[in-house]
């Protein structure tokens, strides 16, 4: 397969709810679009997932366009692809950025999939019919927002339920999500809130039966991290501290995490996500998809990466309807039991629907290779 054309697009969109964090609040959503088109003329889609300021990871939405324009799609100029699995040693000599490279690595994905007339689950080995789903709810005003927003997930049928906790939203808060919801799956993302003078305080969490805590440390610490895995019970689950399999390897052998939470966009790819997910599966580290926000596109890379058998927690994967009020492909993807059913169509398995796609486009290149 040879890459001939590559369409950058920049979208925003509004979503329905804004979402907040321990590091901010956003309601209008920046992502990109990345088209590639082989030279027979198939297509295939990636989203590039940074948000369009850096509090999550170093990347930005403008970030993404530079180094997908000046330098990653340059690399694929002339070079005959026979797996997609290549297309991440292509881009080994450009350092980090990995949200950029995922982007165009998907897309690549999806083209290689419609090509060879099979799913994108099949072209990574994804075996699952069904996948499960759990909901990640954003900060609330007040108490009563919340639990509303967990009692109507619950109903929706949702398999766990994450919350976000920060300094002075932690105790109390979950001790009165366990009053009303003493027996619900509950985790909660910290996004990196903590340092380990907190130690009693996060010792304290293990009272309210989690799941499993996410990322209560600094973004980019595993050495910490395994301090504190010894002193709770609470498994830890890592998220920003894993930016490649090498990394998921060394957290495991320190002992820093009991769960990882893979995120395509996070490790640079659906290769280096496959690798994760392997050295999880040999380890007996149980892995689940996270989430960036994402509209369709992305959205439907991470079900196929859930179709993995070691993606045995639910994930980050809510339908399109809990984010946008009108997604970006056809069908939607829809929820149902707190599961979704995996598409059997080729590629990403939906349609990208181009009209919807220029309605929210605000900025677009087009690179002829
Ligand atoms: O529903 C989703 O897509 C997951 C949302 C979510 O929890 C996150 C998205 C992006 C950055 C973070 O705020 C957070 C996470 O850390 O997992
Ligand atoms: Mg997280």
């Amino acid at each position: 397969m040879i890459i001939r054309d590559v369409i950058i697009r920049k979208l925003e969109m509004t979503m329905k709810n804004p979402f907040s964090t321990s590091f901010g609040t956003m309601q209008t959503r920046q992502f990109l679009i990345i088209e590639v088109v082989d030279e027979k003329g198939n297509k295939g889609f990636g989203e590039g997932v940074a948000f369009s300021i850096p509090w999550y990871t170093e990347e930005t939405t403008n970030t993404s366009i530079h180094m997908i324009r000046d330098f990653l799609v340059p690399m694929l100029k002339g070079r005959t692809i026979q797996h997609p699995d290549e297309v991440n040693g292509v881009f080994k000599s450009i350092r980090k950025n990995n949200m950029a490279k995922a982007a165009v690595e998907c897309a690549v994905w999806d083209c290689w999939a419609k090509r060879q007339g099979i799913t994108l689950t099949e072209a990574i080995g994804g075996k699952k019919e069904k996948i499960d789903v759990g909901i990640s709810i954003g900060l609330q005003s007040d108490f009563q927002a919340l639990a509303e927003r967990i009692h109507q997930s619950l109903e929706s049928g949702f398999k766990r339920i994450k919350v976000k906790i920060k300094p002075g939203h932690d105790m109390k808060l979950l001790s009165e999500i366990r009053e009303r919801f003493p027996d619900v799956p509950l985790m909660a993302d910290a996004n990196s809130a903590y340092t380990l003078d907190d130690l009693e305080l996060l010792k304290k969490l293990d009272q309210f039966n989690l799941l499993m805590i996410e990322q209560p440390l600094a973004s980019d610490d595993i050495v910490d991290h395994a301090t504190l895995q010894k002193q709770i019970r609470t498994p830890i689950c890592l998220d920003e501290s894993i930016l490649s399999a090498e990394d998921a390897r060394k957290a495991i052998q320190l002992g820093s995490c009991g769960v990882i939470n893979v995120k395509i966009g996070r490790v640079g790819g659906m290769t280096e996500a496959k690798r994760i997910h392997d050295i999880c599966q040999e380890s007996g580290i149980p892995v689940w998809c996270g989430g960036m926000l994402e509209a369709g596109i992305g959205r439907a890379h991470n079900i196929a990466l859930t179709t993995l058998p070691n993606f045995t927690l639910p994930g980050d994967t809510a339908g399109s309807s809990s984010y946008w009020e009108r997604d970006i492909i056809s069908p939607e993807i829809t929820v149902e039991d707190g599961t979704i059913t995996v598409s059997q169509l080729n590629g990403i398995g939906y349609e990208v629907d181009l009209n919807e796609v220029e309605r929210h486009t605000t900025q677009l290149f087009e690179i002829r290779l």
